[in-house]
């Protein structure tokens, strides 16, 4: 192991850059508590700050991932569809199999400029998380309960807000809805094979209400859905603690710019395209197990130094104050100062600790655990007829 990675290894490092995180996402956060009377006066100028306070808390996470741990990150798509890329709103399509998914995600917003106002249909619980979750409720970040009774009116009803966003953005789906694990996967086929649809092998079967909506909510705003397939090399199973302990993972992504004007817009047929869109990726994932590629050729995007730029701002202005008070607790030389600050330390190890473990899947929600027999019911019944338009 050289120098740098043992360095990389150390519990004070990772103590370091966890507190700049939390410190300077807590200022950010208050910042963002004092746009609240500006949304009054001029929302889309609200919006703007936003985005750029935003991109203060989620690009010390992509610095990690492209300056600490080193992370390669490779885009396959055709070079036409990627000109585009950045330059219009859009959908995007991911699946989610891995820990730091959301992480790659970012990253790519990132390099495409657009990480500021990136946008995602987000589980309620998420809402919580310190810092990520607060900073997103300024940001009109979607979330849903993944209980479609309570869901429909208030997942329309922000996704309509998103129509005169001031900025290009992306809006993230993970259409399966919760993270590949064997289980979730038998059971889900059980439900694709009571739908006479097709077994996947890579992903579990999609939702389709979310995506409905979100297509029908958004036409006229969001010019393509990204369908996005991501994979790591030689097997890897990337995990945040990875990434904080410096450890270099191989992200391959491949995104298929497709037409929004090509998808239906009533709820059957927008359903059936994304169950087939789900063939379609299975497929490539399929090959990249085989071959350890995707389709297509491969997009050159290097890492920006503006996410390394903000994590050394943040960490010149929190770090000299964080040295001066050291010196004066351990000069003070009193006991219960210093064990004072010791249980800080201990206790925003733990928070961030905690927050970490929001990203395990071992440790994630157990949606799509169960048969949910109530539905797989309904639809033996017959069923009453139903507005078409209405997801
Ligand atoms: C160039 C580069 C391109 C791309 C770069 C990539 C990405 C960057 C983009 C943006 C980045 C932005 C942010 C990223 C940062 C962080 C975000 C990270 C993660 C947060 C993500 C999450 O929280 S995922 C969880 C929440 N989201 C969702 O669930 C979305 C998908 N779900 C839906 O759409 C659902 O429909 C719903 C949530 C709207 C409603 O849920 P509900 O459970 O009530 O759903 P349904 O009614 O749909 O479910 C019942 C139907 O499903 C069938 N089914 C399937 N499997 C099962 C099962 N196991 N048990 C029971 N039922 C199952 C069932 O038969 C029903 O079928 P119907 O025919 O009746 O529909
Ligand atoms: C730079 C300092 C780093 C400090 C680490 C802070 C860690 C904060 C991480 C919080 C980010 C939360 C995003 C997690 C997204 C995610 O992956 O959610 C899972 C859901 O989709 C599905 O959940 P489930 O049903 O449980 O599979």
């Amino acid at each position: 192991m050289g120098l740098l990675q043992l360095l990389k290894s150390q519990f004070l490092c990772h103590l370091l850059i966890c507190y700049v995180f939390l410190v300077s996402g807590l200022i950010v956060n208050l910042l963002q508590v004092f746009t609240l009377p500006l949304f009054r006066i001029h929302k889309q100028l609200a919006r703007r700050i936003n985005c750029r306070l935003g991109y203060a808390i989620s690009s010390q996470m992509v610095a990690l991932l492209e300056w600490w741990s080193g992370t390669d990150c490779v885009l396959y798509s055709d070079p036409q569809s990627a000109k585009l890329y950045g330059k219009e709103n859009a959908i995007v399509v991911l699946n989610h199999n891995f820990e730091i998914d959301f992480l790659c995600g970012w990253t790519f917003c990132e390099r495409y400029g657009v990480l500021g106002s990136s946008k995602v249909l987000a589980k309620k619980e998420l809402a919580y998380v310190p810092l990520i979750g607060w900073m997103w409720y300024f940001l009109e970040i979607v979330f849903c309960k993944r209980r479609w009774e309570e869901d429909r009116t208030t997942v329309v009803q922000s996704l309509r807000k998103l129509r005169d966003y001031p900025e290009n953005f992306w809006f993230l789906l993970h259409c399966e809805g919760t993270r590949f694990t064997e289980k979730k996967h038998r059971v889900s086929m059980q439900v694709a094979e009571s739908k006479g649809l097709p077994k996947l092998k890579h992903h579990l079967l999609p939702r389709t209400k979310g995506f409905c909506v979100t297509v029908q909510s958004l036409r006229g705003t969001v010019s393509a859905v990204y369908d996005s397939t991501l994979n790591f090399r030689n097997n890897e199973t990337p995990t945040l603690l990875g990434v904080l302990n410096g450890k270099k993972y191989h992200a391959d992504l491949y995104v298929r710019r497709i037409p929004l004007d090509s998808i239906p817009d009533d709820e059957a047929g927008c359903a059936a395209w994304l169950h087939k869109l789900y063939q379609e990726k299975d497929q490539f994932q399929e090959q990249y197990y085989q071959t350890g590629r995707f389709p297509g050729p491969t997009v050159s995007l290097p890492r920006r130094p503006w996410t390394l730029l903000n994590w050394l701002f943040w960490a010149s202005l929190l770090l000299y104050p964080l040295g001066l008070l050291v010196v004066r607790v351990v000069g003070a030389g009193s006991w219960v100062t210093i064990l004072g600050t010791v249980a800080l330390c201990i206790g925003a190890s733990v928070g961030v600790r905690w927050m970490i473990g929001q990203t395990e899947i071992e440790k994630g929600s157990s949606y799509g655990n169960r048969l949910m027999t109530r539905q797989l019911e309904a639809r033996q019944q017959p069923q009453p007829k139903q507005n078409a338009k209405q997801c």
